[in-house]
């Protein structure tokens, strides 16, 4: 989809209106730059004409002072132009990719199994700065040249109408030209982009699952591939530059031609007497001007061509909306809440629903133990109560109201979510444990931290709160990462938490911190344990076991424990004979 002239005003709007000063500065320096530009060779004309003059009066050394003065001022202008327009160009698009950070982190879950995070990543960064020139110069480059290039035409022609014919006629000429030849590259450079955008995206990937591919031997697999997509980076880039060729050589060219042609004529007309020197210099100089606001006006035009693709996708992506709305928002009492699952179905795609027909509740303050087999739908469980997605058909309600009249902000506040795969950041261990919130103070972390019997790991640390932990918390024990996410939950103070057990073997010791941190977590809360392992449920007060999306089972964990017929009761007994054989 290419978009419309009044959607090109309105992202420039967006983008310029709140720095509309410095766009005025901007239009200011370059106006007089360009005035500067067409008196410059008239004083020159001056100057050669008194110069030539066989009863010279006048001193010629003011007006050298004054065409000196004259460049200088231009010059001056110019750098004084290209720094602001630089401003501009910046600030627009800065502002331009948090707009678009901020879309993007809003968005569903669905639209990040789509999209690879380096092609996101991309967009952000290289398709935005693609823009920078289009919002800080396009517009008034564009227009001030058309400005200094009509100017220049007119004034030839009052000066010397033999010479504003003949440039007039070959501006066209050559305008025409130049512009067919500047088209020729957009093509090749939308392949280029596309191909970063693949390349990065493959990086992206493959770096965040290193482990595994290390583990699996993947390396030379993964290689190939990235020679793959390196060589067809490499050669798309290789075949825009050469392309890109044709743009610059063309005007050179026309240039060439141009020089040629003001020679002649000025030889021409000084030889026929019909001009003095001075005239004939002017014209000579008039037409060599005529070329730079010709080239940039194509360049100007080239790079908006490019620019184009890139606001095209920057612009769908702003437009893609999120298929969960926001309900007008509910203050949830900060006490254990009970939970419904009403007829709940759902699937990742429309077609295919991995689970069907969930109905189940949780009284304020109950524990609710999930077990089933792996891709059952427990995960998708605590997905669907977090509101990462909505169900298919079915509702969810929270202390009886249904989630989707809620806001996902005040959800994220009353539930505390744990799960298996716990994100931390190349941080301070305050940031990953507050998420960055400043209005936590070190006494409640401290206050979380002893809580969860941490209090000693915490005193290994060599900077205390200060100390960084490495990227993707490197340096930690997944039973240690799982402990700081209990912490995070704790300073939280969720009403309802979810809690999807790791499955990864831990040592007895942290094993039994972690179990006692559950026990501290849970207590007055409404809770949901996704468990992989028997001894976690042994707290819940019911039992629910999924089978390919369905519920198998379900009811007070006692009940089912003392049922000799009951799956769960079957469970416990396998587990319990497995460890004393
Ligand atoms: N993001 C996703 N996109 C598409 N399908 C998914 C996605 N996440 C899960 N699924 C599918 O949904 C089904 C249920 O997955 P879910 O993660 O809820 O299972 P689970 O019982 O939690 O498994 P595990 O015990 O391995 O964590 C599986 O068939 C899985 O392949």
């Amino acid at each position: 989809m290419q978009l419309s002239l009044p959607e090109y005003r309105r992202l420039l709007a967006t983008y310029l209106i709140p720095q509309w000063r410095r766009v005025l500065l901007f239009a200011l320096l370059f106006g007089t730059e360009l005035a500067l530009k067409l008196i410059g060779p008239q004083i020159l004309r001056v100057f050669l004409d008194d110069a030539t003059l066989a009863d010279r009066h006048t001193s010629l050394i003011p007006i050298a002072v004054l065409f000196l003065v004259v460049t200088l001022g231009q010059q001056s202008m110019g750098v004084w132009a290209a720094y602001t327009s630089e401003r501009i160009g910046w600030r627009a698009t800065n502002a331009l990719r948090i707009d678009l950070t901020r879309h993007l982190l809003q968005l569903d879950l669905s639209f990040y199994k789509e999209h690879l995070p380096g092609e996101l990543i991309e967009r952000i960064d290289g398709d935005v700065a693609m823009l920078g020139n289009f919002f800080a110069q396009f517009v008034l480059q564009v227009l001030g040249n058309l400005l200094l290039l009509v100017g220049i035409l007119v004034i030839t022609w009052f000066q010397e109408w033999h010479t504003g014919l003949a440039l007039t006629l070959f501006a066209l000429l050559a305008g025409m030209l130049i512009n067919v030849v500047s088209q020729v590259t957009v093509p090749s450079w939308q392949a280029v982009r596309q191909a970063n955008a693949d390349l990065y995206g493959f990086l992206e990937e493959r770096l965040g699952g290193t482990e595994d591919i290390r583990s699996s031997g993947a390396e030379s697999y993964v290689m190939r591939h990235f020679f793959l997509h390196a060589r067809r980076r490499f050669f798309t880039t290789l075949r825009a530059r050469l392309i890109s060729v044709l743009p610059w050589s063309v005007p050179q060219l026309c240039f060439a031609i141009g020089t040629v042609i003001a020679f002649l004529l000025a030889a021409w007309l000084y030889g026929a007497g019909m001009v003095s020197l001075g005239m004939a210099f002017l014209i000579y100089y008039y037409i060599q001007m005529l070329f730079l606001p010709m080239i940039i006006i194509s360049e100007q035009l080239e790079d908006f061509q490019k620019a184009r693709a890139s606001v095209t996708r920057v612009y769908d992506l702003l437009h893609v909306r999120s298929r969960m709305k926001d309900g007008p928002g509910v203050v949830f009492p900060s006490c254990a809440l009970p939970v419904e699952f009403v007829d709940v179905s759902f699937g990742y795609d429309d077609e295919v629903m991995v689970v069907h027909h969930l109905s189940f509740r949780l009284q304020a303050g109950e524990v609710l133990g999930v077990l089933g087999r792996t891709g059952s739908g427990k995960s998708t469980i605590a997905r669907l109560l977090f509101r990462l997605y909505d169900p298919a058909s079915g509702l969810i309600r929270l202390n009886g109201t249904d989630l989707r009249t809620a806001a996902r902000a005040d959800l994220r506040k009353t539930i505390g979510l744990v799960t298996q795969e716990v994100q931390l950041f190349e941080a301070s261990v305050r940031d990953n444990l507050t998420f960055f919130d400043r209005t936590i103070d070190d006494a409640r972390i401290l206050a979380a931290l002893t809580d969860l019997g941490m209090l000693r790991w915490y005193h290994h640390l060599p900077q205390g709160l200060d100390t960084r932990l490495a990227p993707n918390g490197g340096g930690l024990s997944a039973g240690e990462a799982q402990l700081l996410a209990f912490v995070r939950v704790f300073l939280k103070d969720p009403s309802v938490v979810i809690l999807d057990e790791p499955s990864s073997r831990l040592d007895p010791a942290t094993e039994r911190l972690l179990e006692q941190a559950i026990d501290k977590l849970l207590y007055g809360r409404t809770a949901i344990i996704i468990a992989h392992r028997l001894s976690t449920v042994k707290r819940a007060d019911s039992i629910l076991i999924l089978e390919e999306g369905r519920i198998r089972e379900y009811g007070a964990r006692i009940n089912l424990a003392r049922d000799p017929n009951s799956r769960f009761s079957h469970l416990l007994r396998t587990v319990h004979s497995e460890v004393q054989p």
